[in-house]
């Protein structure tokens, strides 16, 4: 069968039909709005984000990068804090952090969540105040719990037995009072992927609550005297869409919250219900917006809390990727364009792209879909299936599994992935010697690189050589 891009093909008998969910976009000079950041939009084929055509921007920083719209970013973090008002919002930095990210969240009025030292570093080096962090972790080590409880950070969260004797022990030697969380596994399956369901028994974070080791930890935080514990903590994993899972954790987390106060006498001031609040990464997804998960959160809280007879504690939440995930978009050029013809007699474009799992390997690891879109010009070409590849040595080097792109797509093309603002930078490897892409912050008309691209002397810095 033919291989060349025909008008009108993919519409053919035999055509890839690509899943369900998606169809060819009514307009493919223009974005869908829902999966893009607020400023984003198209004119004249060009995509532009915060005020910059992104062909100016390559033209100067090159692909594959990062865009981050920083006003985009600053209204999801302010939409977070005021949605939640009277709640603490932890802005979790795993999502993505650098100095420049820090800096907003701390100016928009949240918190910060770390989870090693690394993160803890850059936070401290942004200027963060210490006591605005929490510290996260299952197998935190003597050092950096010792590290974390020297700066004064606001609370660390205790995920094991063995680490509640080390901060009992850095404590006395250091003549200090921590605060510190308990970590509770409700022993909720999450609707979410595996790999980022968290609440659950069979996994390694936190201190379930069934099996008793909970109730035990609090009892040993309750003991030592250089900690204070101010509550519980539960996060049942990421991208979630669905309050049941959330529901069941809360009322267990909450039973808990009420024994202790019943069996130790202790009212804990605090609880936080962790992060995980889904986005749009594709047209499936239809997230919620920050004050309606807060209505929907305290309603669900204060009804348990009234079923029991308790007060509410002061609550807290964790969100990382419904903050930053949004705000970014990667670009990348089109290498390759390699039609490959299927049993079937249909035809899957395969676009190759001059990045991949090493720069979003959240594809191949979650079977997570993403969209794109051509970046650079306008097209009115017929749509072809196409699936965006990477240059990575795995045949499971997927971008974008499916999308409709206009059929004329080729080399030099510049194609823009929305929504990867979280756990693609801060997940990015060198496989193959890739050199991490640059995040490129944009706002007003103005580009300023906020993470520089790797050189090849930062890989080289690392290889001391046999001699070494
Ligand atoms: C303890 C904890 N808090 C917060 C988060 C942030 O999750 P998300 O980025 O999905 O909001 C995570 C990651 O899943 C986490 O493990
Ligand atoms: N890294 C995961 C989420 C895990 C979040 C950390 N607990 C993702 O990309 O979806």
């Amino acid at each position: 069968m033919s291989t060349t891009h025909e008008a009108g093909w993919a519409h053919a008998p035999g055509a890839l039909r690509g899943p369900a969910w998606l169809s060819p976009p009514a307009d493919p000079n223009a974005l869908v709005p829902s999966l893009w950041s607020r400023t984003a939009h198209k004119r004249d084929g060009d995509l532009v984000v915060g005020g910059v055509a992104v062909a100016d921007l390559v033209a100067e920083h090159n692909t594959p990068a990062y865009v981050l719209d920083e006003d985009d970013f600053r209204a999801r973090a302010r939409a977070f804090r005021d949605g939640f008002a009277g709640y603490d919002v932890y802005y979790a930095a795993k999502a993505f952090l650098c100095t420049a990210v820090a800096g907003w969240v701390a100016e928009e009025g949240l918190h910060l969540d770390v989870c090693s030292d690394g993160e803890l570093t850059v936070a401290l080096r942004a200027g963060v105040d210490p006591a605005r962090l929490g510290y996260h972790g299952n197998n935190k080590t003597h050092p950096e719990l010792r590290r974390a409880v020297a700066e004064g950070v606001g609370r660390i969260v205790v995920d094991s037995l063995v680490e509640i004797e080390r901060l009992a022990q850095i404590t006395a030697e250091l003549d200090v009072v921590q605060p510190v969380m308990v970590r509770v596994t409700a022993g909720v399956e999450a609707h979410t992927h595996e790999y980022i369901a968290t609440a659950h028994e069979d996994q390694k974070f936190g201190l379930s609550i069934t099996s008793g080791d909970a109730m035990d930890a609090v009892r040993r935080v309750l003991a030592a005297p250089g900690l204070r514990l101010q509550g519980l903590h539960s996060h049942i994993g990421s991208q979630i869409f669905d309050a049941s899972g959330f529901e069941v954790a809360a009322r267990r987390v909450l039973a808990l919250h009420a024994r202790i106060a019943d069996e130790l006498g202790v009212t804990l001031p605090e609880m936080d219900l962790g992060g995980g609040f889904g986005i749009a990464y594709t047209t499936q997804d239809d997230p919620s917006e920050p004050a309606d998960l807060a209505a929907e959160m305290t309603r669900i809280v204060d009804h348990e809390c009234r079923a029991l007879g308790i007060e509410r504690p002061h609550l807290s939440i964790e969100p990382g990727r419904a903050i930053v995930g949004p705000s970014t978009c990667t670009v990348y050029t089109v290498g390759t364009v390699k039609p490959v013809a299927l049993d079937g007699g249909a035809v899957r474009t395969y676009v190759s792209v001059d990045g991949g799992m090493s720069d979003n390997v959240r594809t191949a690891l979650y079977d997570a879909d993403y969209s794109c879109t051509l970046a650079g010009r306008a097209s009115d070409a017929p749509p072809v299936l196409a699936r965006v590849v990477g240059k990575h040595c795995e045949a499971g080097d997927v971008v974008v599994r499916d999308e409709f792109l206009p059929g004329d797509v080729r080399p030099g093309d510049l194609l823009a992935v929305p929504a990867t603002g979280a756990y693609c930078r801060s997940m990015a490897s060198n496989y193959n010697h890739a050199l991490r892409p640059p995040v490129v912050a944009v706002r007003d008309g103005r580009a300023r690189v906020i993470v520089r691209r790797e050189t090849v002397d930062d890989l080289l810095a690392t290889d001391v050589g046999a001699a070494g």
